[in-house]
């Protein structure tokens, strides 16, 4: 069994007991249900940085990145720092997050959060709503074609931007679909871990404009911001770089400056 599937096995036995624990009548009952959703996509056609900046204080790759943070200033430091929204990692086993990361960082912010998590079912999405999320991860890599079909309407109807997240062609080919607003290349295999800008590279002449096309991982470095542009990015999803310094607000406030 690769990562992926372990992950996934995992998470199954995860979202069917949380299923039992909070029924949705529960869920539907947060404060944070009724909220609108600001846009990411939006954020990012606006922007002319386009940064996604996120929280993980570790992952299956990287051990250890930063176990010292606090969410809620790494939240803050985040949106005074010009990053268009924030991805916040909500796995407890590989990634060390938790959906109150996801609380925490919409109690001290109002700019779009990404929900970080393998989605599986449409409990996962009403969750991250009532959490305070905006936008959901779907990643082609664990999910069939018309998984992907329901999750992403369902999300849709539930006032949320859906990001698509694709490592290579055959993966692109079944999930271009309306209900999308971002497609995501992730420069990651999440098999191998290996890492490689070229894969944003080539998949990008695939991508329907209509579609905001997001970079996503081992992005450390303006350059590689600079090299991306031209290949129609306009969003990039960074982590590690700003989760491993002691300050990540401070670090991606001097990293959207040079960019810009
Ligand atoms: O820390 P990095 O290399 O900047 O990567 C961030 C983000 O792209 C990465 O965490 C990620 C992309 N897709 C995922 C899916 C699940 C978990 C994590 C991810």
């Amino acid at each position: 069994m690769n990562i992926l599937d372990k992950i996934i096995a995992d998470k199954r036995k995860e979202v069917a007991l949380r299923k039992q624990l909070i029924p949705v009548s529960q869920l539907e009952q947060s404060v944070l249900f009724d909220r609108k959703s600001p846009s990411l996509a939006q954020a990012l056609r606006d922007s002319d940085t386009g940064i996604i900046a996120e929280h993980k204080r570790r992952s299956p790759s990287k051990q250890v990145i930063n176990h010292n943070l606090n969410v809620q200033d790494v939240a803050t430091g985040y949106e005074s720092a010009g990053a268009c929204g924030m991805s916040v990692l909500t796995d407890g086993k590989y990634f060390g997050g938790s959906l109150d990361d996801l609380l925490l960082a919409r109690a001290s912010s109002s700019f779009p959060l990404l929900r970080k998590e393998f989605m599986i079912d449409e409990y996962q999405i009403l969750e991250a709503k009532a959490y305070g999320a905006d936008v959901i991860l779907l990643i082609a890599a664990v999910l069939s074609q018309s998984e992907i079909k329901s999750l992403s309407e369902f999300a849709k109807t539930q006032g949320m931007d859906v990001l698509l997240e694709v490592h290579n062609l055959e993966e692109l080919q079944k999930s271009i679909m309306p209900s999308l607003d971002m497609l995501g290349v992730n420069n990651r295999n999440l098999k191998t871990f290996e890492v490689s800008l070229d894969i944003s590279k080539t998949l990008s002449e695939e991508i329907p404009d209509e579609f905001v096309k997001v970079s996503e991982s081992g992005i450390s470095t303006i350059e590689a911001i600079k090299e991306l542009r031209p290949f129609g990015y306009q969003g990039f999803l960074i982590g590690e770089n700003f989760m491993k310094t002691d300050n990540p607000g401070r670090s991606a406030e001097a990293f959207i400056k040079e960019l810009k």
